[in-house]
C-alpha cells in the first residue's frame, strides 16, 4: 500500500506512527498521505502528457475527497477540478485552482450555481440536457456573457462496473442521449451567450475494464466528426473519469495509467482537439485510511463481531454498495480471527465486513480501513447524532489536522426550538 506500512510493529503514513496520530487526535479519524496523492497526480498527468492537441487538462473530480488540503495539494501540481456544484466550486477556487481549468458538470445545476461558474470565469460547464441548455442560456444573457460548454452525451455504454456508480448505461439520469446529441449541439449554437465547444461523457466509476471507455471515446469521436461535418467546431472533448482502484489483493488490478493513456491515445489518434480528463478516486483512493478504535469484542450465537467506534456514518460505502476496504491492525501481533466487523450505528447494515479473516484484535486495539481517500470522509453523516471524523493530512514526518471534529454541542446549536415549544 502506498505510504501506509508497518514499521516497527506498528503502521505508519509516510514518517508519521498512526497509533501515536490516534492518541493526538483520538478515533475515529482520516488520515491522507500527501506524498501518495502528489504521486498519483503525477503519474496521471503524465501519463496523459501530449495527448489529443498536446495540453490536456487533468480536471481532478472534487466529489471523490474535497477536502481543502487535498485541493491545495493537486492545485500546487497544476491540477484542474471538475465540479458538480456551487460548494465544490467555491472549495475548488480556495484551494488555488485557476477558474480557467475548472469544468462544471452535473444533471441539475441550479440558476444561482451557474451564476457564480459564469462570475468566476470557468473554463465551461458540461451541460446534461436540453432543458439545462434554455436556463443557461438564460442565465448567461443576464450576465451579458458567452459561455463555453460541452455537450455531456450518454453514449448507451455498459461500463461494467456496479449499478449504483454506472452513468453511462441508457437509463441513466445522466447525459443527453447519443441520438440527440447532435441536435443539441445545434440547438446550443443558436443561443448568442452559448459557445459550445465540445463534448463530454463519464459513464461509471471503479471501472476495471477499459473496453467500455473505448467505446465510448470512440462514439464521442464520431460525434464530432459528425458536428465538424456540419460546419460546427469541436475543440475540447472529455473523457470524464472512472479508472478503478485495488481495494483487494486478490482480485485483479484496474489497469494502470499508462495503459489507459495507451487506449485513450489509440482511440483519439488524429483528433486536434483539447482533451479534459476528471480523475477522483484513482487520485486519492490509495492515499487515505481511516484510523478506528476497537470498543469491544462481542460474541453473537455463531459471530463474533468486532465493534468499532467509526459507522457507516462514517465511511459508508460498505454499507451502501457492498464494498469491500482491507481492514488492518495498526499493531499486527502476527495472529489472525475471523471476524464481523461493525459500527455502534442503530442499522444492521452498518456493517463493514461479514466473516472475515483479519489480523487479531481486542478492545482497545485499533484499526485501519484502507483504500478509504475517495469517496470517504466526504459522503459521511451525522446520522444517530454523530460528529463527523477529524481529517488528518501527513507530510514526511509532519501532520495537520486539515477538518476539525465537529462537536456535539456545535451541531446540536443548529437546531432551534421552534416559538411554540
Ligand atoms: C462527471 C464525473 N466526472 C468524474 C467522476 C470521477 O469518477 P472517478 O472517481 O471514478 O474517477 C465522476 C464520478 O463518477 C463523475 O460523475
Ligand atoms: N460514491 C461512489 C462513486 C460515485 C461516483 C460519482 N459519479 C463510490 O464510493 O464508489
Amino acid at each position: 500500500m502506498d505510504h501506509f506500512d508497518i514499521r516497527g510493529g506498528v503502521m505508519h503514513a509516510e514518517g508519521v506512527n498512526l497509533d501515536s496520530l490516534a492518541d493526538a487526535v483520538g478515533t475515529p479519524f482520516y488520515c491522507y498521505s500527501s506524498a501518495t496523492i502528489e504521486r498519483h497526480f503525477q503519474v496521471f498527468a503524465d501519463a496523459v502528457a501530449g495527448l489529443g492537441d498536446g495540453d490536456p487538462l487533468v480536471a481532478f473530480a472534487v466529489k471523490a475527497n474535497p477536502n481543502l488540503s487535498v485541493l491545495a495539494t493537486l492545485a500546487r501540481l497544476g491540477a484542474g477540478a471538475d465540479v458538480v456544484s456551487g460548494g465544490e466550486m467555491a472549495r475548488a477556487l480556495a484551494a488555488g485552482v485557476p477558474a480557467n481549468r475548472i469544468v462544471f458538470s452535473g444533471v441539475g445545476k441550479q440558476p444561482h450555481e451557474m451564476a457564480a461558474g459564469i462570475e468566476a470565469g470557468i473554463l465551461q460547464f458540461n451541460v446534461e440536457s436540453e432543458a439545462e441548455i434554455g436556463m443557461l442560456a438564460a442565465v448567461a444573457a443576464a450576465h451579458d456573457a458567452r459561455v463555453d460548454i460541452a455537450i455531456r452525451v450518454n453514449p448507451a455504454v455498459n461500463p461494467g462496473t456496479h449499478a449504483k456508480i454506472s452513468t453511462g448505461g441508457q437509463d441513466s439520469k445522466f447525459g443527453i442521449p447519443i441520438e440527440r446529441a447532435h441536435a443539441a449541439f445545434v440547438m446550443a449554437a443558436g443561443h448568442a451567450s452559448l459557445n459550445p465547444v465540445g463534448l463530454a461523457a463519464h459513464i461509471g466509476s471503479q471501472l476495471t475494464d477499459l473496453s467500455p471507455i473505448e467505446s465510448c471515446i470512440t462514439r464521442l469521436g464520431e460525434l464530432a466528426q459528425g458536428l465538424r461535418g456540419a460546419g460546427h467546431g469541436v475543440s475540447r472533448i472529455d473523457v470524464g473519469g472512472g479508472l478503478g482502484v485495488p481495494y483487494r489483493a486478490d482480485q485483479p488490478a484496474p489497469p494502470l495509467p499508462s495503459v489507459y493513456a495507451e487506449m485513450v491515445a489509440r482511440a483519439t489518434r488524429g483528433w486536434d482537439c483539447r482533451l479534459i480528463f476528471e480523475p477522483g478516486r484513482m487520485i486519492v483512493g490509495n492515499a487515505g485510511v481511516m484510523v478506528a478504535g476497537v470498543i469491544l469484542v462481542k460474541q453473537g450465537t455463531t459471530k463474533t463481531f468486532v465493534v468499532t467506534d467509526a459507522g457507516m456514518n462514517d465511511l459508508l460505502r460498505p454499507s451502501l454498495y457492498g464494498a469491500w476496504h482491507d481492514i488492518r491492525a495498526l499493531r499486527p501481533r502476527g495472529d489472525t480471527m475471523v471476524a464481523t466487523v461493525v459500527g455502534p450505528v442503530c442499522e444492521s447494515g452498518d456493517t463493514f465486513a461479514e466473516d472475515r479473516t483479519i489480523e487479531a484484535v481486542g478492545a482497545g486495539d485499533r484499526i485501519a480501513f484502507m483504500t478509504a481517500g475517495a469517496y470517504g470522509a466526504t459522503m459521511a453523516s451525522t446520522y444517530n447524532s454523530r460528529p463527523l471524523v477529524p481529517e488528518v493530512m501527513v507530510k514526511g514526518d509532519a501532520w495537520s489536522v486539515v477538518s476539525e471534529r465537529n462537536q456535539p454541542a456545535a451541531m446540536l446549536a443548529l437546531d432551534a426550538r421552534a416559538p411554540w415549544l
